[in-house]
């Protein structure tokens, strides 16, 4: 179990000052400013879970992980995932847990994959029966044969990917955390690496927080989110919840040859008054809406008569959209 009381963690930064002179003076200044990264946050999670930890960028969910895995040491609050404090007993901590880092590689870059895995079993102290049956079944998942005898440098961000994964996994540890696990995959690794967490899941019973930008990640993984913003956690639950209210949400934009006029628009709130956003940038609007109430094809044939499009896409919901309907209390 992973207990998390009242996590808040503070940097001290040099106060900054403008220009050249300024960047001196910051230099050899004393004084400082406190930015508060994560503003006392609580959560539990049990054996067995897998948990999206969800947020913009900057929210606060890469320090709260490094809290979680002892890279850091929180400012105030506490930490205990299965009784260990992990910035305390770091060691103790590291036989339980694995970690990836989806932005960086933990594998030896000049090494075959194949001897990053050994070395891995040595310093775990994982016995040569159990590493076997392990190898086996992170072949199995992940599909590890084809390139375990090239250098960690020569392979695909595919396969990198799936060798940090099984790096992380070697010695059967109790909790992983993926930091981003499918960032800037294509979208059939993404759905392979997706299926090796299920699984090791559904197998070894693995605790899973992961934390990502991708919402497809979260629907096909995750059954409970804790979302953060600034620092501070605004919401902890089922994502059944989230997707009722937002899983029809969707969104078109038009990039048009001349300003956009906002009272040429304004009308198409009609279509739907209840969720229908309208966001103006130069020679570009977006319609945010929800399906249930209208459609891309509705919105776009009524536009195309006022505006003067040039293109128009249709996107997904970001996450930076949900936290921004959470916080208005929508949710
Ligand atoms: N070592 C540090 N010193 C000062 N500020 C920091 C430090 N590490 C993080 N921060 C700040 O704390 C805030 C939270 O950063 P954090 O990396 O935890 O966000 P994040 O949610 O993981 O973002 P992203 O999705 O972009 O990775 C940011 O404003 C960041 O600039």
């Amino acid at each position: 179990m992973i207990e998390v009381q009242n996590l808040t963690k503070s940097f001290r930064m040099n106060k900054k000052y403008p220009g050249f002179r300024g960047a001196l003076k910051s230099f050899f200044s004393t004084e400082y400013t406190l930015k508060t990264a994560v503003d006392n946050i609580s959560f539990t999670i049990q054996d067995g879970e897998i948990v999206g930890y969800i947020g913009a960028n900057g929210a606060g969910k890469s320090t709260t992980i490094k809290m979680m895995t002892g890279i850091l040491t929180p400012t105030s609050g506490e930490v205990r995932v299965n009784g260990v404090v992990p910035y305390e007993d770091r060691q103790k901590n590291a036989r339980d847990i694995g970690v990836v880092f989806g932005q960086k590689t933990q594998l030896w870059w000049d090494l075959p994959l194949s001897e990053t895995f050994t070395l891995l079993r040595d310093i775990y102290e994982v016995s040569p029966q159990d590493f076997e049956e392990r190898m086996a079944f992170l072949d199995e998942v992940l599909e590890l044969k084809e390139f375990l005898l090239t250098p960690v440098r020569a392979l695909s961000l595919g396969q990198r990917m799936r060798g940090d994964l099984a790096a992380a996994l070697i010695h059967n540890p109790k909790v992983v955390y993926l930091d981003e696990p499918t960032i800037g995959l294509d979208v059939v690794v993404k759905e392979n690496v997706r299926k090796a967490i299920q699984k090791i899941n559904a197998t070894y019973g693995t605790t899973v927080i992961l934390t990502t930008h991708d919402l497809t990640d979260i629907e096909e993984l995750c059954s409970r989110i804790i979302i953060i913003d600034a620092g501070k956690k605004i919401y902890d639950g089922n994502l059944a919840h989230i997707k009722e209210k937002f899983g029809y949400m969707s969104s078109v934009e038009f990039l048009t040859g001349s300003p956009v006029l906002p009272e040429k628009v304004e009308f198409i709130r009609s279509l739907d008054p209840e969720y229908l956003e309208l966001e103006y940038g130069e020679n570009r609007l977006q319609v945010k809406f929800n399906r249930n109430n209208t459609s891309t094809t509705e919105i776009t044939r009524q536009l195309m008569g006022t505006l003067d499009v040039l293109e128009f896409s249709i996107k997904e919901t970001s996450i930076e959209d949900i936290v921004k309907k959470i916080y208005r209390n929508e949710v």
